[in-house]
């Protein structure tokens, strides 16, 4: 923490918070993993599995970006749940200098209207196309056609071009940013890429894994707990409940001769001894609670 206090004045240094929103499954965690230069928020194959906000935190030596990832709007699987999920939207953006809005290159639909809509005026928004690397969005008369249309949408303070899977053009967003953000001295120690518990980010890993190896519906009825985690002579103790509405989910999630859980397991354990860099003991369990999705009262219990 003597970083902050450490960290001489440099004129025209620059500091802010940057929230990247989108709709679901357009890049926003790729996007911020590569901003940050380590996995701090999820992704996955399937829409909507950014559930918290994560903080991610680029610094060098004119600038620092904190970056505060939001969960996609969700139209159908309308619960409790969701609700708070698109409130987390309107409340993580409310007080950053900078929205970077992420959409998918050649795809601009009304779930990205809608996302629009829900932004504060007063908040410039840079226009992030993502997926630049694939299909017809490598032609470059095609890409600028359709930023052209996109542009008519909304007064955006500008645009940029990336691809966040293969890392490309990340250095020219971050060199975008910078100016857009307030001067001021750093907000987080300088070595610091999260300011997320270690707690937070194994239960990230775990529902990574649960929206990677079950069906398309499954994940969105379950949810995970951190019911132990402790440290002890470099070796890191976790206890990790999935709670799910009904017996028949459980049975789905163990998988035959609990072949299921046991790779969940174990794809979670060597994520986090590559993220903590440190000996990992996790045991991952099933509970059974009906109904938590509609239960508001709960969801707050979860930090949510
Ligand atoms: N081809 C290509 N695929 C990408 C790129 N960026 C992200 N993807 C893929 O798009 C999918 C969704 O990425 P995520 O980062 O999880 O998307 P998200 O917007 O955070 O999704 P939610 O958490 O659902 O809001 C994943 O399969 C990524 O690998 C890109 O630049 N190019």
């Amino acid at each position: 923490m003597n970083t902050l206090d450490t960290t001489p004045l440099k004129p025209d240094y620059r500091s802010g918070f940057i929230a990247i929103v989108g709709r679901p499954n357009v890049g926003k965690s790729t996007l911020m993993n590569h901003l940050v230069g380590q996995k701090v928020s999820i992704t996955s194959k399937k829409a909507q599995t950014t559930r918290h906000k994560v903080n991610g935190i680029y610094t060098d030596d004119t600038a620092q970006l904190v970056f505060v990832d939001t969960p996609g709007f969700q139209t159908h699987h309308r619960n409790a749940l969701n609700d708070r999920l698109n409130q987390n939207v309107t409340e993580a953006v409310a007080g950053v200098d900078v929205v970077v809005m992420v959409i998918e290159a050649l795809r601009f639909t009304d779930a990205d209207r809608e996302v629009l809509k829900q932004l504060p005026r007063r908040v410039p928004v840079l226009l992030v196309v993502n997926k630049i690397d694939k299909g017809q969005a490598k032609d470059a008369a095609t890409l600028n056609a359709f930023i052209d249309q996109v542009r008519t949408e909304y007064d955006f303070a500008g645009v940029e071009v990336v691809s966040a899977k293969h890392g490309l053009r990340i250095a020219n967003l971050i060199e975008d940013l910078k100016p857009m953000l307030p001067e001021g001295i750093p907000l987080y120690p300088e070595d610091m890429v999260t300011d997320k518990s270690s707690r937070f980010l194994a239960m990230e890993i775990v529902r990574e894994k649960l929206f990677r190896y079950l069906g398309e519906e499954l994940p969105y009825a379950m949810n995970v707990e951190v019911e132990q985690f402790e440290e002890e002579d470099g070796l890191y103790r976790i206890y990790i409940a999935v709670l799910v509405d009904k017996d028949s989910q459980k049975g789905i999630l163990i998988g035959k001769g609990g072949e299921k859980l046991k790779k969940i397991s174990t794809e979670a354990r060597l994520d986090m001894e590559k993220l903590f860099d440190t000996k990992v003991f996790l045991k991952v369990w099933v509970k059974v609670k009906s109904g938590w999705a509609d239960d508001i009262r709960f969801l707050r219990e979860l930090g949510m």
